[in-house]
């Protein structure tokens, strides 16, 4: 469950006039898919960053997964932080670090045995078609299995909220039908999805409720 109200969000370092966000206000219930839409510099990522407790609203009220995030302490955030998946759109893995390693790490911060997170990593390396490369590091890969070894990772410990940011710009048409598949089951799960996309094709293929904005404001929800 997602909810704001009024919020509103401006970096440091913007000048005079220049919020991201303005008074933003929408819910997404729990299992809810959304698409997030707008030209660029709408304010897309400044969302998504708010919604990942990477920021904190400069005003309004902000709720991710029920929690307040306003006034929160910040081991409730990184608490909070552990449940989200996130799909960065440059990715953010760790270049020294073996794909395998690279998405273990939501499992190894949750302490889980690691017998079951060579089950788990395994087999999500099988449903990316990564199987072969679970010891190559990232910079040997292309950019499309670097974004699967980012989907993966963002997955791969049930997270109940997903964030993506233009999950699909280096998949193919078959990879990233794939990938909405997967979304479509997660959500039936109870997982809350948030898409951030330019990628018309697949908005016209995956018809979806669709938050919009526009120069930071909110100008679609539905
Ligand atoms: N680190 C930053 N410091 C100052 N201003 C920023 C920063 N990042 C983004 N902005 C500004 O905030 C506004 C919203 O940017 P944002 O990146 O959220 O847009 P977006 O919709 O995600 O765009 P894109 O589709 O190009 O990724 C823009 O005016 C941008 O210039």
């Amino acid at each position: 469950m997602i909810r704001l109200r009024d919020v509103s969000f401006r970096y440091d370092t913007a000048g005079p006039g220049g919020a991201a966000l303005r008074q933003v206000s929408f819910d997404v219930p729990q299992g809810g898919f959304r698409w997030l839409l707008g030209p660029s510099g709408a304010g897309k990522s400044s969302l998504l960053r708010l919604l990942a407790l990477g920021a904190r609203p400069t005003s309004g009220r902000l709720e991710v997964l029920g929690a307040a995030v306003d006034g929160a302490r910040r081991a409730a955030l990184a608490r909070l932080r552990r449940r989200i998946g996130i799909v960065q759109q440059d990715f953010r893995l760790l270049p020294d670090l073996p794909v395998f390693d690279n998405i273990a790490l939501p499992l190894r911060l949750q302490r889980r045995p690691e017998d079951e997170i060579r089950d788990e990593v395994r087999a999500i390396l099988d449903w990316v078609g990564l199987g072969e490369r679970a010891a190559s590091r990232p910079p040997q890969l292309s950019g499309g299995e670097q974004q699967r070894v980012a989907i993966a990772r963002a997955v791969i410990h049930r997270p109940a909220l997903i964030l993506a940011d233009e999950p699909t710009n280096a998949l193919d048409e078959y990879q990233a039908g794939r990938l909405m598949e997967l979304f479509r089951d997660l959500a039936g799960l109870g997982t809350t999805i948030v898409v951030a996309t330019h990628n018309d094709t697949l908005i016209r293929r995956y018809p979806a409720h669709a938050l919009e904005l526009a120069q930071g404001r909110l100008v679609r929800d539905g």
